[in-house]
């Protein structure tokens, strides 16, 4: 029976998935499978020539297509230089296999903290959580770049920093996306090239957030509105993210509400230490 080709390329990719001290370019051992992504394998590998731990993407066998993502995930990270947001390190074809190879960034995921650890979060350490991350993507959309998605799993935590991981789907504002189809799913999962669809995103992060520290008390499924005891300024920020109110223009415009949500706080005087505290003590 033939496959479907989504299947046989990653049935061939499964056979190819390296194991633990497998060394690529004399360069780089492999320590550990990180996890399969959308399009290849992430693995956690040591620099023989730097010491450093990195992380190593291989890509699906078929060259054109992985290559082209990683040569355009390369170039984003290598506009962004920012010290919460892995730096690219190097591109190479091995095997006729695309590699991609980036900084390792330590901490847990948002989505290992509330799943796995069972951290639970108020309002205003959510939104404190959310503050932390508006200044990672504050820069990343100043560099013109829209990184699209923003979810549990793609934001790490380590002593109270975040760190903003996989700009697998990340565009420069504005790229147009090629297949009128994928543009139409594209737009239903609000990943329009635009600012909007990372608050967009950012929105159901900060209800990931909330829900942690969310008790039902009926079966009866209700609306995020309906069951969480939010602050009428909380839930008038997270209906502009969501785009049921009129969205956000710009990041400014966000930053600004979830400042005065967090208390008159000043924008960049507060530090991350301080959110540290709060969610760490
Ligand atoms: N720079 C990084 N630092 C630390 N961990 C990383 C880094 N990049 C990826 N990871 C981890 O590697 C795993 C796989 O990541 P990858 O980005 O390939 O795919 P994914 O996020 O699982 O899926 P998708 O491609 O659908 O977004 C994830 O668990 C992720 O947390």
């Amino acid at each position: 029976m033939r496959l479907p080709y989504f299947f046989s390329s990653f049935a061939r990719l499964f056979e190819r998935r390296y194991r633990k001290g497998h060394l690529l370019r004399q360069r780089y051992r492999i320590v550990e499978e990180l996890g399969m992504g959308s399009y290849g394998i992430a693995y956690l590998a040591n620099d023989l020539q730097t010491g450093r731990n990195v992380v190593v993407k291989q890509g699906r066998t078929r060259r054109n297509i992985s290559g082209a993502l990683f040569q355009r995930e390369a170039a984003i990270l290598r506009r962004l230089q920012h010290p919460q947001i892995p730096k690219w390190y190097d591109t190479f074809v091995e095997e006729g296999i695309p590699h991609l190879v980036m900084e390792h960034k330590e901490g847990d995921t948002l989505e290992t903290l509330i799943f796995d650890k069972g951290h639970t979060y108020t309002e205003h350490q959510s939104f404190c959580l959310l503050r932390d991350v508006l200044e990672v993507v504050a820069y990343i959309h100043a560099k013109g770049v829209v990184h699209r998605d923003l979810r549990i799993p793609n934001i790490l935590l380590c002593d109270g920093t975040v760190f903003i991981i996989d700009f697998g789907l990340a565009r420069f504002f504005g790229e147009p996306i090629p297949h009128l189809e994928t543009y139409v799913l594209e737009k239903q999962l609000r990943r329009e090239t635009s600012a909007k669809s990372d608050f967009y995103a950012l929105g159901h992060f900060t209800l990931f957030l909330l829900y942690s520290s969310y008790e039902p008390v009926t079966k009866e499924e209700k609306s995020w509105e309906e069951e969480l005891p939010l602050s009428a300024e909380a839930r008038c920020i997270l209906r502009k993210m969501l785009q049921i109110d009129r969205p956000y223009d710009n990041i400014a415009a966000l930053i600004r509400d979830v400042d005065q949500l967090l208390g008159g706080e000043i924008a960049g005087k507060r530090s991350i230490h301080s959110t540290k505290q709060q969610l760490f003590c």
